[in-house]
């Protein structure tokens, strides 16, 4: 323990002296952030001396190596970052010229052995980031320590695609990888451990539940990354993710990956970084260039007819799209619903049985199926090189998973589009991700073309749903399992509701005062028919938006009855207010056709967010200036805002989504002046003692599945004996050894059991399950069915006759 310490003082001491990725007096905060730099030239930080090497067991050559080599080479490739030649073989093999700038800024860090916090947009390579410098630090298989490093995911798809990187990338290195998954049988993966892998990947889920089966203490670990940490460390994660950091060394090297992290490492507290080097690029661009978005304004009942209009005219045949829906229900009722119009897909949820998703996963990679259907499951991660389009059927709630959904086009420095269908109760969310990324939403006019249709915020023709509408009409008759899933699909959507996160208040404000009426068709869907068809559309608008002057109660104008009495009483009293209402809304439908129109000129965000920053000077005199403005006399120039610039990022960033942690914690903060003496009976009105209840529930842990299960059953349940009394054991098991040693020269208890022990425990399960299964009955029963028969055969039909044989029994 002792030596441990020693080592882990050792470590910080040579991190303090690169003063560049230095946290500030050694607090837990952010401890240097990287700007986007590309510059070839750029210094990289410089190797400890030997005598500050890590292990104290030998000299460390191979570090000693790595400097020169990267001496010698000239500076900007995988050569210049002194890779070994089994690493550097895999890369190029791999295809990978040149280091991407996420891997060029990370890759000498993580070398260099600090923990890390890494951002980078979706496709930029990040995989490949964490896994070279773990191939050289590994190096090479060991034969007697447990895995050296754990990669964890928050998917089965991302996890199977981590380990096809793996394979393909460390194919020379030779070292062993176990893949540890939901869904996969756990007597595989019990045996997998026992090949000694040296590298494990696998979801919290179940590696948590083989965890505590196998009782193993993962001490050997020394590298650890949280792929899409941001996903790992929200509130689902939480027990998995504290069972298995708990049992990890203090000395490990962790880092954390994802294309939406916030700034504030304090929200990763859980990870135990140790004086973390954060490093976010593209932190203003958060979107790839390449990637073309469009959004259509609809009714959600028009949504099956414009997905369909989509995949048939505006998708062109040889381009393969993704399309994401809310729920599993959603993806199957769509699924049939594009078999039944002649549209060959595939489709994946979470609930889908593995193999399947491994089928549907194939038909989609090659080419078998040209759309698959897709919850959230797939937004993260999934690499599928050649694909093209994304289409959003239900819009996300949260900005940063339309980044991770849009994220899976445009891979690689290669384009794709995104279109998304938004109904009226999901424009808030449309605004919400405008403001993430810091772009005004651009309404579509009848000036725009299909060609600088980027971004814009369009209406659906009639004309296109009505067509498409007659089909689906004709299709759910014809079809009782599409009725079905359709009735499911909309039950399912009530559910989806009531658990979707709100969007933010101003983005409600600023739907409320959009003036919808002046949007045109969008761009893509009606060249050559915008004016016409704007000016049937602003019919339609004023006949949906028409109200009679007067209400029910009055339709004869002459009428003496006491209810058209009271209602013209209560129209003189309230004209006053309502005329004053209805002028405001004008006031504010024209604010905003005017700051829509700013900021598409002059792309001018702040103007755009609820009226709250001011544009340009020259522009304040063309403003209709109403009392408020006039009133807070704010001067840009000197005005310091209460919220920093990137408030709305790091809002949309943040895990919670709700804002940064310090307002977190500050609106729970709460002065709890009864202490422990209780707490509030809602129901009964009173105060009531804690029962306990609550440590009980603390005792509980949720396995991949979602299955909630007590540590106790758990321990009971003893899956990992009885595989390995059934003799699953893996070619090379090695020898149940004494105390062992990492690398470092630190001891590590062995967690192979000796044989002594797995007989003792194969005889107390096998005594266990005799009890269980009621064998003290069975074997009464039997002894006394035993006992009549020996009677019968003695004393033949009677049984009453007395004699020698009746003694002896
Ligand atoms: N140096 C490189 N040169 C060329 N291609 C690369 C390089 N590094 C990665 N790629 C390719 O870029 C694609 C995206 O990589 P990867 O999946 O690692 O991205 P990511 O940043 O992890 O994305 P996400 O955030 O969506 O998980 C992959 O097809 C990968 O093979």
């Amino acid at each position: 323990m002792a030596q441990r310490k020693k080592k882990l003082k050792k470590k910080r001491h040579t991190a303090n002296r690169e003063p560049e990725f230095d946290s500030d007096g050694g607090e837990f905060e952010l401890a240097a952030e990287i700007k986007d730099d590309d510059s070839p030239g750029r210094k990289l930080p410089c190797f400890p001396a030997s005598s500050d090497c890590l292990s104290d067991v030998e000299p460390d050559t191979r570090e000693l190596v790595r400097a020169q080599n990267k001496k010698k080479k000239k500076s900007g490739g995988f050569q210049s970052m002194g890779l070994s030649y089994p690493v550097y073989k895999g890369v190029m093999k791999k295809g990978y010229k040149v280091p991407t700038p996420i891997q060029r800024k990370t890759i000498p860090v993580i070398l260099d052995g600090k923990d890390m916090v890494a951002m980078a947009r979706t496709g930029s390579g990040k995989t490949a980031a964490f896994l070279v410098p773990m191939f050289e630090k590994l190096k090479a298989p060991h034969a007697q320590t447990g895995a050296r490093a754990l990669i964890l995911t928050p998917t089965r798809e991302l996890a199977l695609q981590t380990m096809k990187f793996t394979k393909e990338l460390g194919k020379f290195t030779g070292l062993k990888t176990a893949l540890i998954l939901g869904g996969d049988r756990m007597d595989d993966q019990f045996a997998a451990l026992h090949e000694n892998p040296d590298i494990i990947i696998g979801t919290p889920g179940r590696l948590m539940h083989v965890v505590m089966e196998m009782n193993l203490k993962l001490q050997s670990v020394e590298y650890v990354v949280f792929d899409e940490a941001d996903r790992l460390f929200e509130m689902g994660f939480a027990e998995q993710l504290q069972e298995i950091i708990q049992r990890l060394p203090d000395t490990r090297q962790t880092l954390l990956f994802s294309a939406t992290l916030p700034k504030l490492l304090v929200e990763f507290a859980r990870a135990g970084l140790t004086e973390p080097v954060l490093i976010r690029l593209d932190v203003d661009s958060k979107l790839s260039d390449q990637i073309k978005l469009s959004f259509f304004h609809l009714r959600v009942d028009d949504k099956p007819a414009m997905l369909l209009h989509l995949l048939r005219h505006v998708v062109k045949p040889q381009e393969q799209t993704v399309v994401f829906a809310a729920t599993k229900h959603h993806v199957e009722y769509l699924k049939e619903l594009l078999s039944s119009e002649g549209l060959e897909c595939a489709y994946i949820y979470s609930a889908l049985d593995q193999t399947a998703r491994k089928i549907n996963i194939g038909k989609f990679v090659h080419r078998k199926a040209m759309v698959l259907i897709v919850t959230d499951v797939a937004a993260r991660g999934i690499d599928i090189p050649l694909l093209d389009n994304v289409i959003n059927y239900n819009f996300p709630s949260k900005a940063k998973l339309f980044l991770h959904r849009v994220g899976r086009v445009g891979r690689a420095g290669r384009s794709g589009t995104t279109y998304s269908l938004v109904c009226p109760d999901e424009m808030p969310f449309v605004y919400d991700l405008h403001l993430f990324l810091g772009r005004p939403v651009q309404l579509a006019t009848p000036e725009h073309t299909p060609g600088n249709s980027d971004g814009v915020f369009g209406r659906v023709p009639q004309s296109i749903l009505d067509d498409e509408g007659s089909h689906l009409i004709t299709a759910h008759e014809n079809s009782l399992d599409l009725q079905n899933l359709h009735r499911v699909s909309e039950n399912a959507y009530k559910q989806y509701l009531k658990s979707r996160p709100n969007p933010s208040p101003e983005s409600i404000r600023r739907v409320k005062s959009t003036d919808l009426s002046s949007m045109a068709v969008h761009p893509l869907l009606g060249s050559g028919l915008e004016k016409m068809e704007l000016e049937r559309l602003q019919i339609v608008d004023a006949i949906k938006g028409y109200k009679s002057k007067s209400t029910i109660f009055e339709i004869n104008s002459n009428s003496k009855s006491q209810a058209s009495e009271v209602m013209r009483t209560k129209r003189s009293k309230d004209t006053r207010l309502v005329e004053k209402f209805s002028k405001r809304r004008e006031d504010l439908a024209a604010e905003s056709r005017l700051c829509n129109s700013l900021c598409f000129h002059q792309g001018v965000f702040s103007a755009v967010v609820g009226g709250k920053r001011r544009g340009p000077q020259e522009n304040v005199e063309e403003r209709p200036k109403n009392k408020k403005s006039r009133q807070t006399g704010k001067d840009e120039h000197y005005y310091i805002p209460y919220r920093p610039k990137d408030f709305d990022s790091e809002r949309g960033l943040s895990l919670s989504g709700e804002g940064t942690a310090f307002e977190q914690q500050a609106s729970s903060a709460v002065l709890d002046l009864m202490g422990d003496a209780g707490d509030e009976d809602r129901k009964r009105k009173r105060f009531v003692r804690e029962t306990g209840k609550e440590e009980q529930q603390k005792k509980k842990i949720r396995i991949d599945g979602g299955q909630v299960i007590s540590n106790k059953k758990k321990k009971k349940k003893n899956l990992y004996p009885s595989s390995r009394s059934r003799g699953r054991r893996g070619p090379n098991f090695p020898s149940p050894a004494g105390p062992q040693q990492t690398p470092s020269g630190r001891r590590v208890r062995s967690e192979l059991k000796t044989n002594a022990q797995i007989l003792k425990q194969r005889k107390k399960k096998q005594k266990h399950q005799f009890l269980q299964s009621g064998g003290l009955k069975k074997l009464h029963v039997k002894n006394k069915q035993w006992l009549g028969e020996v009677k019968k055969s003695g004393f033949g039909r009677g049984g009453q006759k007395k004699g020698k044989m009746r003694k002896r029994l």
